[in-house]
């Protein structure tokens, strides 16, 4: 595989930056694009995942809709240009200021989680003498086989309406003059690579159908959330999931009503391979068991490892010299500021460039100041 960083150029700049590589977000884009037009199904980018400015311009570029999961991710998808009709908001816990920023655009509608959420949007939108458009987010109880962090859809989270309150939540929407139900909603986790527990969730969701054509009441809506996972193993080899197959799992599994739509929220198969974390060595120390390679970013840049035990590939950009283990760590003080252990790298010095690979998505967004560091910047291929 030829190596995708640039990296003469890369080289002169300040670190730790992220890195994007505009033209694989492309091709991933045109692929999820075309595949899912295949089934005409609608794409929703998860904003959450990367809501760097320039990553939601190009994704709105290829037509899709937005994903919210706060009033500020809403304010900066219309910034970018994404129509506020293909714009939805969910998230467990809405402050009324934001539900009122989602009233006020005429957001394309609100994934809604309880009863209390329900009636709250229903007074709000009532005294801005709006209707609320909403698809009910139901926890489906579907094992996603993830990190118990990112798993979404058991009865023991905290997301979506159980399945047994199901009729007391319609029969409430049926009370409530300023809401508009539009649809149902399901999310069962995240960086999902076992594709059985899509075609679960299928299942549950035909099973919940018919009750909803025992009401009469047909959802316009189907909305199966994201979750598909990447190959954070593999990053070169395997640049995005095979949205062919993941497709074509609803298609076979999933039964529609006339005229319902089928909507998709991704976030991390977007985003997550066209992002890399670069950072240099400041210095090389021995360890008990291993050198550690002390680099310039911390948890505070990415803090998946730290968070999840999550991996991520680790490469030395410029040795090629022979290899060695090496803890790679950063400056922050905690321990588990720790990229890698053992990691085989080639015999590391200081001022290597290391790239930490597929740190697209819940990277750079996640990023905070502890230690009141400096935010990452960003750095894209295409402006190079
Ligand atoms: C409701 C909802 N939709 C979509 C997503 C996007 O998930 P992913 O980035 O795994 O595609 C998430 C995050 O897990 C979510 O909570
Ligand atoms: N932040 C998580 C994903 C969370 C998904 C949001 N529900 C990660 O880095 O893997």
């Amino acid at each position: 595989m030829s190596n995708p960083f640039p990296f003469q150029t890369l080289n002169e700049v300040e670190t730790p930056f992220y890195y994007y590589n505009m033209q694989l977000l492309d091709t991933t884009l045109e692929t999820i694009k075309r595949e899912a037009d295949k089934y005409g199904y609608h794409i929703h980018y998860a904003v959450k995942a990367n809501a760097n400015q320039r990553i939601l311009e190009r994704v709105h570029s290829y037509g899709f809709g937005a994903d919210c999961v706060s009033g500020n991710e809403v304010i900066a998808s219309l910034a970018a240009g994404f129509p506020s009709d293909k714009i939805v908001f969910a998230g467990v816990g809405k402050a009324d200021k934001e539900i009122i920023v989602g009233l006020e655009n005429n957001i394309g509608c609100f994934n809604v989680e309880s009863i209390p959420e329900l009636e709250v949007i229903d007074e709000i939108a009532k005294r801005m003498n709006k209707t609320a458009k909403v698809a009910l987010r139901i926890n489906p109880n579907v094992q996603a086989n993830t990190h118990k962090y990112i798993t979404t859809g058991l009865e023991e989270n905290k997301f979506g309406i159980y399945i047994w309150d199901l009729e007391k939540v319609l029969d409430k929407v049926d009370q409530l003059n300023n809401i508009e139900f539009v649809g149902i909603h399901f999310h069962i986790g995240s960086q999902i690579n076992d594709l059985d527990s899509f075609k679960q969730l299928c299942t549950r969701v035909n099973e919940l159908q018919e009750r909803f054509v025992k009401r009469r009441n047909i959802p316009r809506i189907v909305n199966v959330g994201g979750g598909l996972g990447v190959d954070y193993e593999n990053p070169d080899e395997n640049p995005m999931p095979d949205f062919e197959k993941f497709f074509g799992i609803f298609d076979d599994f999933l039964d529609l009503q006339e005229g319902q739509e089928v909507h998709f929220e991704l976030g991390r198969s977007v985003v997550c391979q066209c992002g890399t974390l670069l950072s240099k060595v400041l210095y090389v120390k021995d360890g008990v068991h291993t050198q550690f390679a002390i680099v310039d970013a911390g948890m505070s840049d990415l803090i998946r490892p730290a968070l999840y035990q999550a991996y991520h590939k680790i490469e030395n950009q410029t040795s090629h010299k022979e290899e060695y283990k090496y803890d790679v760590v950063g400056p922050i003080c905690e321990s588990s500021d720790c990229f890698g252990k053992a990691v085989t790298l080639p015999k590391t010095e200081r001022g290597d460039l290391i790239a930490i690979r597929s740190a697209g998505a819940y990277g750079e967004v996640m990023a905070n100041q502890y230690n009141l560091r400096e935010l990452p910047k960003a750095v894209y291929s295409d402006l190079i």
